[in-house]
C-alpha cells in the first residue's frame, strides 16, 4: 500500500493500494528520454505507455484513457502544446492530467504549457526523483478529485431521494431545496419557491409563533430536544404538518440555515386511530366504556356547577341474542351497526351514545330541559330501533327495552346513575320489553324479587316442585278426545301453585328454560308410560318447547332419550313451536324441524297468526297441525277482523294439508263458528280447563265426548232475533209476532246477540238503536261482514237521520222501525225483509 496523499494535506481523501491501477502515457520523441521516464515509473510501479509524437499520443489517450500524460513539448508535426489543446478538445480525455517535460525553461514557455492545459512542468533534464514526485502528486490529486465527485454525487442522491423536505434559506431567502420540499409544498415548478422563506408557508394567525419556533430550533445552543411542530399551507390550499429541524450551513460561502421538514400527517393520524381504538368501539365506532364514563364524570361535574341536570338511557335490543344464535354473529353484527346508526341518528350534537358490548348501548342526555324532552326521545328511540331491519335478505322486527336515571334526583354519581338506568331497562323488560321506565326505588326492590325468583325455580328444579296440568283436545266431527297439551305448573310449598306466565319469563332469562323445558319432555314421557300400564288408552300429548330451548338443538337427542327410557312411541308425542320461533330463521329452523320430525314425532306451530309468517317458508315447514291463538278465538263471533283471519287459517291450513285446532275455546258460539268453517279441533275451557294429573287420568278412563250436534248451525230459516236491552220491549215484539211462522229469538244484549248468530242461521235481526257499550249501528257494521245474508232492521227512539242514513247508504241497514212503532209496520216491514231474505238465499 502507498500512502501518497498525506504529504500533500490530503490525509482524508485517499489512500492508494497499488500503484499499478494507474497508467502513465509518455510522450517524447527521444527514446532515450522515453526510456528514462519509463524506468523511472514502471520502478515505483506504475504501468506506463510511450508514444513518439502527437498523432500517435492523442490515438493512445483516446484508446487507454491513461491516469497521467507526460508530454514533451517540442516535437515534429505537432507540438506538445497543440497536443495538448487537442487533447482537451477529446471525449473522456479531458479530464487526465498532463505534465510537460521539456527542455524550454522560460517562463513564457511555462506559461503557455499552463494556458494549454497542463497542470505542471518538468524541465529536461530532468531529476527522476522530482519526475516522480510530481506524478504521485497529480495522481493523487485526481484520485482525491474522483472521491470528491463521487461523495458530491451520493449526497446530491441522497438530498433527493429523502422524502424529508430540504429547503436552504439565506439572507435571499431559500436557496435551494430538494425534490420532496417541492412536492410537499405543491409547487408545480421549484423556481416558484426560491426566493421565497420558510414562514411565508406557515397561516397567518400563527407566523409569530412559528417565527419563535423556528428561532428556536435554529439556536445555536440547541440541545437535542424534540424538534419543532408546524403546521404549513400548501401553494394549493391544503395543509400538511411537518416537524421541523433546522441546521445552520454554509452555502456557497454564505450562512444559510438547512430546515429538514417532516411529513407527520400520516403519523399523526396513525395516533389518531391509536387513541379513537382505546376509547371506542370496533364494530359502531361508538365511544366504548371508558370514554363514556369520562364524560358522564365531567357531565356531572358540569351539572353540578350549573344546577343543570342529565340523564342516562340504557338501551338493550330484545331478543339480540336469539337472533345471534339463530342467524349467525356476522347478522349479529350488521344489526348491531344498523341499530347503532338508528339510535345516534335520535340525539342530539351534545349527547353521548356509546356501545357497552354485545346489545348494550347507552346514551347520556346532556343538559336536560325536561322529563317531557326525556319521553319524547325514549319514544323516537323505541320507534327508530322497531321499523324493520333486512338481515340475510329477510325482514326482521326488532324492538328494545330502555331504562331511564337521571341526575340528581337517581343518583348523584356515574355508578349509581348506571345500576339505575339498567335497573330501569331490566324492568321494562320484565314489563313486556319494546317499551321504556324511569327508575324508581321500588323498582330495585322488585329486581331483588325477581333474582330471588330465579334463585327458587333452580330450588324448584332441583326439589322436583314442577307439575303438570293437561288440557284436552277435542275433535269437532266426532266430539272425542284426540289429544292433551302438557302445560307446567310449579307447585311452591311458599307461593301455592304458580301459573307459567309467572315464572317462564324469568326462567329464559335466567337461562333456566332449557332445564325445565328437558324436566317436561321426560316427565311427559313417564307419564305416558305410567297410564299405559293402568290399562288407559293413551293420546297424544302435546309440548310446548321454548325457542331458546329449540336453538340449543338439544332437544331432539333429548326426545331420544325420553322416548327410549320410558318406551313410548314417538307418534304420541307432538311438540308445539311457536310462530315466531320458526319464523326468525326458517332456513334453521326447516332442517330442526326435519330431524325432530325424523324421529317421528310430529309437531305444531303454536300461537299461529300472531307472527309474520312468510307462507313460502310455510309450505315447506314439515309440521302437521298449525294452532290458530286464542287471541283470535275469544273475538270471533263479534270481531269481523278475527273471523276473517281465522277463516283464511283454517282455509290456508286445508290447502297446504295441515290440521287446524283453535286454542282458547270458551263458548258454544265460537265452537259452532269454528265447526262450521270446518276447523279440525278445539281445545279450551268450554270443554274443559287444564286438569291436574288425576282428574285428566279420570277423565281419558271416561272419555267424556263434546256434544257437537249442538254445534251444527240450524238451518231454520225462519228465525228472526231481536235485540234490545229493554226487556218489556223484547216482550211486547215477542207477543205481536206469536202469531207469525217464523220462530221468534232474543237477546239483551250485543254479546248473547253474538253468541245466537254464531249458532243459527238468522234471517232478520230487529235491533235497538242504543244500547249500553256498541251502538246497534256498531253492532250491524259488524254483522255485515259476518252474517252477510241476514237483513238488518233498527228500532230507533228519536231518529238522528243522519247517521241512519249514513248507515243506509253504506249497506249496514235494510230498514228502521222508530219507536213507538205501529203493529202494522212492523209487521209489512218484517214481512218485506223475509221475502227478501228468501230471494237472497
Ligand atoms: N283464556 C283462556 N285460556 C285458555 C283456554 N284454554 C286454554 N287456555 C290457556 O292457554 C294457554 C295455552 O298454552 P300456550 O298458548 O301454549 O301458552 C303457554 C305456554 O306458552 C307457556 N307454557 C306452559 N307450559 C309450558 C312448558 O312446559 N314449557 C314452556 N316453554 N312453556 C310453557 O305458558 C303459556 C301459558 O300457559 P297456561 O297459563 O297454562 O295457559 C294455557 C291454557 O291454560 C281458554 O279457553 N281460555
Amino acid at each position: 500500500m502507498t500512502t501518497i496523499l498525506q504529504a500533500n494535506g490530503f490525509e482524508d481523501c485517499a489512500t492508494i493500494e497499488d500503484l499499478s491501477e494507474f497508467t502513465v502515457l509518455i510522450v517524447d520523441d527521444s527514446p532515450l528520454n522515453l526510456d528514462v521516464a519509463v524506468a523511472c515509473l514502471e520502478s515505483r510501479g506504475y504501468r506506463t505507455l510511450s508514444a513518439e509524437n502527437g498523432v500517435q499520443a492523442l490515438q493512445i489517450a483516446m484508446e487507454h484513457q491513461p491516469s497521467l500524460i507526460l508530454l514533451d513539448v517540442m516535437m515534429p508535426e505537432m507540438n506538445g502544446f497543440e497536443t495538448c489543446r487537442k487533447l482537451k478538445k477529446l471525449s473522456g480525455c479531458d479530464d487526465i492530467p498532463v505534465i510537460f517535460m521539456t527542455a524550454l525553461s522560460d517562463v513564457k514557455s511555462k506559461k503557455a504549457g499552463f494556458d494549454a492545459g497542463g497542470v505542471d512542468y518538468v524541465t529536461k533534464p530532468f531529476q527522476v526523483e522530482e519526475l516522480a514526485a510530481r506524478v504521485h502528486t497529480h495522481i493523487a490529486l485526481k484520485v482525491a478529485y474522483r472521491h470528491l465527485k463521487d461523495s458530491e454525487l451520493r449526497y446530491r442522491k441522497l438530498v433527493e431521494t429523502t422524502p424529508d423536505a430540504i429547503l436552504v434559506e439565506g439572507e435571499e431567502g431559500i436557496v435551494f431545496l430538494n425534490s420532496a420540499a417541492v412536492k410537499m409544498l405543491k409547487a408545480d415548478n421549484p423556481d416558484k419557491l426560491l426566493g421565497g422563506a420558510l414562514l411565508d408557508f406557515v397561516l397567518d394567525d400563527q407566523k409569530e409563533y412559528a417565527a419563535m419556533q423556528l428561532k428556536q430550533a435554529c439556536s445555536v445552543d440547541r440541545s437535542a430536544g424534540p424538534p419543532e411542530v408546524m403546521l404549513l399551507q400548501q401553494l394549493t390550499g391544503g395543509r400538511v404538518e411537518v416537524e421541523v429541524n433546522c441546521i445552520p450551513i454554509s452555502y456557497h460561502r454564505s450562512p444559510c440555515h438547512m430546515f429538514v421538514l417532516r411529513d407527520i400527517t400520516e403519523r399523526r393520524r396513525q395516533e389518531a386511530a391509536i387513541e379513537f381504538q382505546a376509547t371506542h368501539d370496533a364494530l359502531t365506532g361508538l365511544p366504548n366504556r371508558s370514554l363514556f364514563l369520562d364524560r358522564v364524570t365531567q357531565s356531572i361535574n358540569h351539572a353540578r356547577r350549573n344546577e343543570s341536570r342529565l340523564a342516562l338511557i340504557f338501551i338493550d335490543l330484545d331478543k339480540f341474542k336469539l337472533i345471534n344464535d339463530t342467524l349467525g354473529h356476522n347478522a349479529g353484527d350488521d344489526l348491531l351497526r344498523i341499530m347503532s346508526k338508528r339510535l345516534q341518528e335520535c340525539t342530539r350534537n351534545c349527547d353521548t351514545l356509546a356501545r357497552f358490548g354485545g346489545d348494550e348501548f347507552v346514551l347520556l342526555v346532556d343538559n336536560l330541559e325536561s322529563e317531557a324532552d326525556l319521553t319524547h326521545l325514549a319514544a323516537r328511540l323505541i320507534s327508530s330501533v322497531s321499523a324493520p331491519v333486512l338481515l340475510l335478505g329477510q325482514s326482521h322486527s326488532i324492538t328494545c327495552s330502555l331504562g331511564i336515571s337521571s341526575f340528581p334526583e337517581d343518583g348523584d354519581n356515574v355508578e349509581v346513575l348506571m345500576r339505575h338506568a339498567d335497573i330501569a331497562m331490566y324492568r321494562a323488560k320484565e314489563s313486556g320489553r319494546n317499551s321504556y321506565q324511569f327508575f324508581t326505588h321500588q323498582m330495585q326492590d322488585r329486581l331483588n324479587e325477581r333474582l330471588k325468583l330465579e334463585s327458587s325455580l333452580k330450588q324448584a328444579l332441583e326439589n322436583d316442585e314442577f307439575v303438570l296440568h293437561y288440557q284436552p283436545q277435542v275433535d269437532l266431527s266426532t266430539g272425542k278426545i284426540i289429544g292433551l297439551e302438557a302445560l307446567i305448573r310449579w307447585q311452591s310449598p311458599t307461593l301455592g301453585l304458580v301459573p307459567p306466565g309467572d315464572f317462564i319469563p324469568a326462567a329464559e332469562e335466567g337461562r333456566l328454560i332449557s332445564a325445565i323445558g328437558e324436566w317436561v319432555i321426560f316427565a311427559v314421557c313417564k307419564r305416558l308410560q305410567s297410564w299405559r300400564r293402568q290399562g288407559l288408552k293413551i293420546v297424544p300429548v302435546a309440548i310446548n318447547i321454548s325457542a331458546l330451548q329449540f336453538m340449543e338443538q338439544k332437544t331432539e337427542e333429548l326426545v331420544k332419550q325420553a322416548l327410549n327410557e320410558y318406551m313410548v312411541e314417538p307418534k304420541y308425542l307432538e311438540l308445539e313451536l311457536t310462530e315466531s320461533l320458526s319464523m326468525l330463521d326458517p332456513v334453521t329452523s326447516i332442517s330442526l324441524m326435519q330431524r325432530l320430525k325424523d324421529i317421528g314425532v310430529s309437531l305444531s306451530i303454536d300461537d299461529f297468526g300472531t307472527g309474520y309468517s312468510n307462507l313460502s317458508y310455510l309450505k315447506r315447514f314439515p309440521v302437521n297441525k298449525l294452532k290458530i291463538d286464542k287471541s283470535f278465538v275469544s273475538g270471533l263471533t263479534n270481531n269481523p277482523d278475527d273471523y276473517s283471519i281465522v277463516k283464511a287459517i283454517i282455509r290456508m291450513s286445508q290447502s297446504l294439508g295441515l290440521k287446524t285446532i283453535a286454542e282458547g275455546a270458551e263458548t258454544a258460539g265460537q265452537i259452532a263458528l269454528l265447526a262450521a268453517e270446518n276447523c279440525d279441533a278445539i281445545q279450551g275451557f268450554y270443554f274443559s280447563r287444564p286438569l291436574p294429573e288425576a282428574e285428566i287420568c279420570a277423565m281419558l278412563k271416561e272419555r267424556p265426548r263434546l256434544d257437537i250436534s249442538e254445534f251444527g248451525r240450524n238451518k231454520d230459516r225462519g228465525a228472526v232475533l231481536v235485540v234490545d236491552d229493554d226487556v218489556n220491549i223484547l216482550r211486547s215484539i215477542k207477543r205481536i209476532l206469536r202469531d207469525e211462522a217464523y220462530e221468534v229469538l232474543v237477546a239483551s244484549n250485543t254479546e248473547d246477540a253474538y253468541e245466537v248468530l254464531a249458532r243459527r242461521e238468522v234471517a232478520v235481526i230487529v235491533s235497538d238503536l242504543q244500547m249500553p257499550g256498541e251502538s246497534g249501528v256498531q253492532f250491524f257494521s259488524k254483522i255485515k261482514t259476518m252474517h252477510p245474508r241476514s237483513l238488518r232492521i233498527l228500532l230507533t227512539g228519536h231518529g238522528s237521520s243522519e247517521s241512519l242514513e249514513g248507515a243506509i247508504n253504506q249497506g249496514e241497514i235494510y230498514r228502521y222501525i222508530s219507536k213507538p212503532w205501529d203493529n202494522a209496520h212492523l209487521l209489512e216491514t218484517l214481512g218485506a225483509a223475509f221475502k227478501q231474505y228468501e230471494k237472497g238465499v
